[in-house]
């Protein structure tokens, strides 16, 4: 589990750490940890020309430390300091020892264009606004030339906790990030400026409280896959209905089902006006054009894919919101929902809803920069789990439980894959995962085939639901293919 913490968890952690320990000890293992990671991107650290972007705070302190590190490997190392009389003063002294030199911002741009790595030291978790100038201007210069980019701590423009940028940023190629990942890096606007995550231990985790929120790694989400065993049978795997699709859109049923089945093989039902659509792309499906209440019994619903939001849909809405079972709605029924609230409000099974940016808007307010701010509130304020889709899809409990997904391709970003979501998800509530975890790992999965897919070339949602298998194999760390074992 990958635990993200905020600028206040960390700086609150580092206060104890700061009491206890040597002065400047703290600095000195964000230092040592970010050289490590520099040294391993440049294979060769002589010779190789280092640049330090260096503002005035610890930030900035942190990245001098590095380069005067790097520089005794023999590194040739520069230091643009962007508040000249005002950079960390035993840092600076350190770099200077080391051999590093400094140049002026106003010749600093030949330097750049002939580096090898830029370390941005500019701000870190003191930072606050987009980059203001001369660094905007530096950091633009740095980006167009040859060198690899790496943030200290975040990219400085990136707010710590939203992932926000109100203005420019540091496009980092790798973040190395000390005593705890912030949300910032995998959300938000952030998530694209971070590149890759490296987190440095300084210490910090006997200080660090419960986290804000939760990323999946693959063996989180492989530990709550369920396996069948040999006393199941295919009702006992969990059974799910599907209320997606009409007769004239049959798509978003055919896709809802088919990744239900794909994604937990037990039974699924089907009931709506897609049915022939239905039965003819999944015969494994049992299949009724009528009523949710004529499918049969079922241990979960997913429901509002495709279904139109006239009066039939309304009704068959309500229907599915009156009974005891998980319920998970999408599309057209969060549509119909967002006018009736109270239909959620009133439930106590557990309910998943999953907007995407123009759905959420229609509960009242837009996600804007704060996305796990926003979708918290609304999960809070509806009584039910909300996953609001995005290149980093977040995922909250009316308890304030959050994920962010760490999976996906922007390929995914093609019509209909939501459905496919929805019918995993879906699959997963019927297995009986708590909706919290049902919907996370539904998004880890979904982006985990996304990513098979690509692999293949550009993707339609029905390729999607072809490689959760593999997916959900390699997901697990097993082999996707090879001959059948007794047994497994
Ligand atoms: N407290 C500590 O001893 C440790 C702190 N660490 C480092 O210290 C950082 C936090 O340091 P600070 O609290 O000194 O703050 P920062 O170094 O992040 O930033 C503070 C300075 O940046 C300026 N600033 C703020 N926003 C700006 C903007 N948009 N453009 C340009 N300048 C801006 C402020 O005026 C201030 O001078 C962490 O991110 C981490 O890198 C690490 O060394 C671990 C130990
Ligand atoms: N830029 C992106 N990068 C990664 N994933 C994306 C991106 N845009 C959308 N997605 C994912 O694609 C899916 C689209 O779902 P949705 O908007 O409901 O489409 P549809 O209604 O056509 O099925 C969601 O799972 C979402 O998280
Ligand atoms: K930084």
């Amino acid at each position: 589990m990958i635990e993200l913490h905020t600028a206040a968890e960390v700086r609150a952690a580092e206060a104890p750490l700061l009491a206890a320990l040597p002065d400047g000890a703290l600095m000195q293992r964000a230092a040592a940890g970010l050289a490590t990671v520099c040294l391993r991107l440049l294979g060769r650290p002589y010779g190789a020309r280092v640049t330090v972007l260096a503002g005035a705070g610890n930030n900035g302190g942190d990245a001098l430390f590095a380069g005067a590190r790097l520089a005794a490997r023999g590194a040739r190392t520069t230091a643009i300091l962007l508040a000249r009389d005002r950079a960390h003063p035993a840092a600076l002294a350190a770099f200077r020892r080391a051999g590093g030199r400094t140049v002026e911002a106003a010749a600093a741009g030949p330097v750049l264009d002939r580096s090898d790595l830029v370390l941005d030291g500019i701000v870190g978790l003191g930072g606050s606004g987009g980059l203001r100038e001369p660094a905007a201007a530096l950091v633009d210069r740095a980006a167009a030339g040859p060198a690899l980019m790496v943030a200290v701590d975040l990219p400085s423009g990136v707010d710590a906790d939203t992932g926000a940028m109100a203005g420019a940023a540091f496009p980092a190629m790798h973040t190395v990030t000390f005593g705890a990942v912030k949300p910032g890096l995998v959300v938000g606007a952030g998530r694209g400026s971070a590149g890759q995550v490296h987190l440095v231990d300084i210490g910090l985790g006997p200080h660090l409280p419960a986290p804000s929120a939760r990323q999946l790694t693959d063996a989180d989400a492989a530990a709550r896959l369920p396996l069948p065993d040999a006393d199941d049978d295919k009702y006992s795997q969990g059974v799910v209905g599907v209320v997606a699709g009409s007769a004239t859109y049959p798509g978003a049923g055919v896709l809802c089902t088919g990744a239900a089945l794909r994604t937990r093989p037990g039974l699924v039902r089907y009931a709506g006006t897609a049915a022939d659509g239905v039965r003819a792309a999944w015969p494994e499906a049992i299949v009724t054009d009528g009523r949710p209440g004529d499918a049969g019994r079922v241990q979960a619903w997913v429901i509002g894919p495709g279904l139109g939001t006239g009066d039939e849909a309304r009704s068959v809405l309500a229907e599915v919101l009156a009974t005891d079972l998980p319920v998970l709605v999408d599309a057209d029924g969060l549509t119909l929902l967002a006018a009736e609230p109270e239909l959620v409000r009133r439930r106590s099974a557990p309910t998943v809803l999953t907007p995407h940016d123009r759905e959420f808007a229609r509960f009242g307010t837009e996600p804007g920069d704060d996305r796990i701010g926003a979708t918290r509130r609304l999960a809070a304020d509806l009584g039910a789990v909300v996953l609001l889709k995005g290149d980093a899809t977040v995922v909250a409990d009316p308890d304030g439980t959050a994920f962010v997904n760490g999976t996906g391709t922007p390929w995914l970003a093609t019509a209909g894959t939501g459905d496919v979501l929805s019918g995993i998800a879906g699959a997963l509530l019927a297995a009986d995962l708590p909706a919290v975890e049902a919907a996370a790992v539904a998004a880890h999965v979904h982006g985990r085939a996304g990513q098979v897919a690509a692999a293949h070339g550009p993707f339609i949602a029905g390729d999607v639901v072809r490689h959760l298998p593999e997916a959900v194999a390699r997901v697990r760390g097993t082999p996707s293919a090879g001959l059948p074992d007794s047994g497994a």
